[in-house]
């Protein structure tokens, strides 16, 4: 028999030597779960907590994924939790998530070495989650509104799709409440369009639970970010519940369907959701009541 001596000196055996390097490469694939499974395509954004690669599945042909890279903190394991939860045509499906040592980072994906992964590459006991998720359009709501505002008002096309936009966002929120979640950061930036031209809800960094079965009780709740433009006036305190985003969901509306051009403007829109509080709900005379 043939024995094989390895680097370190141990004798291995072919058979040996065979189970050792499948261990190595369960290893390296335990490690580097990452670009052992996919290949890194592009880096298609950035956002406070951490950054999103398209990346192609090695094993599949043409299957292509967004896979979403933070640090392990409890934003994000929250983020993973609820979007386990969900499952819904309007919602940026999310598959799985597994946790590594380091942070994938990539200059030729115009990738610098900026942002969270420099600032944290000194605390070596960092760990990262990465969050499988489906594909999108890199264009968001954002950029629907920003070409739609330099178009006529006077366009069918604008409010057809925008009906239906909204009707998606509607019933996506309508879901999330009825898991008792609240999204708490609703705003066109985190509505993306899927591959399938559906509009779907996504970045859950903020979501929380909603009170315990009573619809007229208030969770006491730590004061909490959110996007101030979008943000019910409740929500600066610490009480409030699931219509803060049926708030953000009227605002929204508004700029799906007109142009919003000055802060004027903005803040006579908000004031009129403001005092609708008591009636926010998804129930369509009140959102025909708006216009
Ligand atoms: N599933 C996806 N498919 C395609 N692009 C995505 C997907 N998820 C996120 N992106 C893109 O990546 C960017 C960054 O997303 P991410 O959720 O990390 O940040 P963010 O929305 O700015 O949130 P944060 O509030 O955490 O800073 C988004 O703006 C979007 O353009």
């Amino acid at each position: 028999m043939q024995i094989l001596k390895s680097p370190n000196s141990c004798l291995f055996s072919p058979r040996e030597s065979l189970a050792s390097s499948q261990t190595l490469n369960l290893f390296k694939y335990l490690i580097n779960r990452f670009t052992s499974e996919f290949d890194p395509m592009e880096l298609l954004g950035r956002g406070a907590f951490g950054r999103v690669y398209k990346a192609k599945h090695k094993m599949l042909n043409n299957v292509y994924y967004a896979v979403k890279v933070v640090r392990c903190e409890e934003k994000s394991l929250r983020e993973m939790g609820t979007l386990s939860e969900l499952l819904h045509p309007n919602i940026v499906r999310y598959y799985t998530f597994w946790v590594e040592d380091s942070g994938y980072r990539n200059p030729e994906l115009a990738d610098g070495a900026l942002s969270f992964f420099s600032r944290t590459s000194s605390n070596s006991s960092a760990k990262y989650f990465y969050i499988q998720m489906e594909l999108c359009d890199t264009k968001t709501l954002k950029h629907w509104i920003v070409e739609k505002n330099k178009e006529s008002l006077q366009d069918s096309k604008r409010r057809e799709e925008g009906h239906s936009i909204t009707e998606q966002i509607v019933s996506a929120v309508e879901y999330i409440h009825s898991k008792r979640h609240v999204h708490r950061d609703l705003k066109p930036e985190n509505i993306l369009f899927g591959l399938d031209g559906k509009a779907k809800i996504g970045d859950f960094g903020l979501v929380t639970q909603d009170d315990d079965g009573d619809d007229n009780a208030l969770m006491e709740r730590s004061r909490e970010r959110g996007t101030h433009s979008y943000m019910a006036p409740e929500q600066r305190e610490k009480k409030y519940d699931r219509k803060v985003d049926i708030f953000a969901l009227g605002l929204i509306y508004f700029e799906i369907l007109w142009k919003l051009s000055t802060g004027h403007e903005r803040a006579e829109v908000t004031e009129l959701i403001s005092s609708l509080t008591d009636l926010r709900t998804y129930k369509c005379d009140v959102r025909i009541s708006f216009f």
